[in-house]
């Protein structure tokens, strides 16, 4: 039997679409019963194993998952592109700190993107800048202008891709002047998003000309991040966790305690201040959280 390589780029009711990855071409697939039996089912991004006997693609086996993300749901993603822009719509930092803490909450690689540059003062941009290029690497782009285009296409290629980001900052005209012509389903997007949190929404893989593939559906689309206790929070900003090994207490959270190495490191310039003070918000918020939860559970 001659087995090839494969990864799953969409879903029907019970066959679904790969990508043969060697010679790219598009596959329409069934399950084998044994699959059915076991309750497995492969997922969009799965790195597949298939036959073909008498014209008929055939899963054979599902390669192990390096990672599995449930919305949209998808497997195998190498990184987010995180894409912001300042105006229009107004995009606070906070709302941008909240979104790379679901990025490192998954452990994925993440690139920022600042769109609409063309709207921007020099000095705004070099703000950002201050903030996020010591943290990840940042691409200035104007999708409108044509500007930065080619910056983003390296960290694309040969990856799998989400990208994130508020509503209207640009990801799918971003998408649109990466590869023309490349199919995205914009208007459904929101609707998928807006269904019940418990719906598990299937995305498209879709394929870059230069290699490479991106979910057609953005990544994060609601906001969880209470669901963890307050000091893990430290954990989701890069910069924290890394001074935070230096903290006087082993438990420090670096808001009262002595000998804190991240309120040394606000005072010296060396973590951003803006970022320092989003951290301690969002400290708060789940704190609070975590009371009315507790006391409802109680009544
Ligand atoms: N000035 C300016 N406008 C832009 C730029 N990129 C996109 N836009 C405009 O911003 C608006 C929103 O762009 P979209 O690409 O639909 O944004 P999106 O992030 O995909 O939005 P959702 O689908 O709602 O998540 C459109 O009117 C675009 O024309 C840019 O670089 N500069
Ligand atoms: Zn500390």
């Amino acid at each position: 039997m001659n087995i090839r390589k494969g990864i799953v780029t969409r879903f029907h009711s019970n066959t679904l679409e790969l990508m043969d990855l060697e010679n790219g071409e598009k596959i329409t697939a069934f399950l084998r019963g044994k699959f059915k039996l076991q309750k497995i089912t492969p997922i969009v991004g799965d790195y597949i194993e298939y036959s073909i006997e008498n014209n008929t693609a055939k899963i054979e086996n599902i390669l192990p998952r390096k990672n599995l993300l449930y919305r949209p749901k998808i497997a195998n993603v190498d990184q987010t592109i995180l894409v912001t822009c300042l105006k229009s719509p107004k995009v606070d930092y906070l709302t941008i700190d909240k979104f790379l803490i679901q990025v490192e909450k998954n452990n994925l690689d993440c690139i920022i993107v600042l769109n609409k540059v063309d709207l921007l003062e020099k000095n705004e941009i070099k703000n950002f800048l201050d903030i996020y290029s010591p943290l990840y690497p940042v691409v200035l782009t104007s999708a409108k202008k044509n500007i930065g285009i080619e910056k983003i296409k390296p960290y694309l290629k040969n990856k799998i891709s989400t990208f994130a980001g508020m509503s209207g900052v640009g990801k799918s005209s971003l998408l649109n002047a990466i590869n023309p012509g490349l199919k995205l389903k914009v208007g459904e997007i929101s609707e998928k998003s807006q269904r019940g949190k418990h719906t598990t929404t299937y995305t498209e893989l879709l394929k870059f000309d230069f290699g490479g593939f991106v979910a057609d559906t953005p990544g994060f689309a609601a906001f969880d991040v209470y669901k963890f206790k307050p000091d893990e929070l430290q954990n989701y900003f890069v910069e924290l966790k890394e001074h935070s090994i230096y903290c006087g207490f082993n438990d420090c959270v670096h808001i009262n305690e002595p000998h804190c190495a991240v309120k040394e490191a606000v005072e010296n310039n060396e973590i951003s201040e803006i970022r320092y003070r989003n951290y301690l918000k969002i400290y708060n918020e789940i704190e609070e959280f975590t009371k009315k939860t507790r006391r409802k559970r109680w009544k």
